[in-house]
């Protein structure tokens, strides 16, 4: 199998970037939101806080669409929600293949919100043979053996790969030999693919290491903010010994006498 890269340039054949193709989704959901209550209009600041995103980068992103608003009244909500999926490709079907029907695939399976935005799932593809033909969320699982064929059959391009790490590379492979030309992969590995792939990787455990990492900052201004207030404030003696020391917190959240050199 070629090896290569897992990225597509940071700007698309026609002039959007990356990062406002990976907004897009963000305001389609918002804008849905709107729609559902029948919102009419919404201005960009409106939107841009419901969606999470700074109004001017917005407005900016809205600009490739060719969709610059009306002063004082906004955007039409409607035609927005119609401009955006046109561009992710949301106005047609995509049948999408699940491979690896464990807890996840299972989970990903009876997930409602595919349908509802246009992808469908048309197979589950499991190798374990004692699988093949049970429901999973209406949809008799299938054997790897049938991988090409339903991949034809179905004209797939999306396949989800949800296997063990070990036998994601190998999916990969075949989903791609088939005609798969963009993979979802929560596997925790990195695929290789060839040119023209796409590879969109999920790791929750990641997105938790990221929160870890900001809680782990917040509690160490916290700190820093305490530490910065007994040093304005002139000790007294309960906090500060008669040594002198500065009172500063201890590993325990103790005051020691002496720190530690
Ligand atoms: N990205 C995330 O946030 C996230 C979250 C949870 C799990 N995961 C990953 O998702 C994967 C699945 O997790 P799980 O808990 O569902 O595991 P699981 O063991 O319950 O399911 C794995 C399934 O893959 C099938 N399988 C194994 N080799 C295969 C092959 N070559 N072709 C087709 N099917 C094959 C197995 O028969 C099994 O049904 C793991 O790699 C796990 O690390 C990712």
């Amino acid at each position: 199998m070629a090896t290569g890269r897992t990225h597509r340039p940071a700007t698309r054949s026609r002039g959007i970037p990356e990062a406002t193709v990976a907004r897009l989704p963000l305001y389609l959901r918002a804008l849905t939101a709107l729609s559902e209550r029948s919102v009419p209009t919404v201005s960009s600041e409106e939107l841009a806080a419901a969606a999470g995103v700074n109004s001017a980068k917005l407005r900016k992103d809205f600009s490739y669409l060719g969709s610059y608003g009306t002063r004082g009244v906004g955007y039409d909500v409607e035609y927005l929600v119609y401009q955006i999926s046109r561009e992710l490709g949301l106005t047609q079907d995509w049948p999408v293949v699940i491979v690896g029907i464990g807890n996840l695939g299972a989970a990903l399976a009876n997930y409602g919100g595919f349908a509802s935005r246009g992808f469908r799932v048309a197979a589950l593809i499991d190798a374990d043979p004692t699988m093949a033909g049970k429901p999973v969320a209406g949809i008799p699982v299938q054997h790897t053996d049938e991988l090409e064929k339903i991949i034809s059959d179905n004209g797939v391009s999306i396949g989800v790969i949800a296997t063990p790490a070990g036998a994601a590379q190998q999916v990969c492979e075949r989903l791609v030999a088939a005609g798969v030309t963009s993979i979802l992969n929560f596997a925790p590995t990195v695929l290789s693919v060839p040119d023209g792939v796409d590879v969109r990787k999920v790791d929750l455990s990641i997105e938790l290491q990221i929160l870890a990492f900001h809680e782990q900052r917040k509690a160490g201004e916290e700190t820093d903010a305490e530490a910065d207030v007994e040093t304005v404030v002139p000790p007294v003696a309960t906090r500060a010994p008669a040594t002198g020391a500065a009172g500063r917190k201890g590993p325990d959240g103790d005051v020691p006498a002496v720190m530690p050199a």
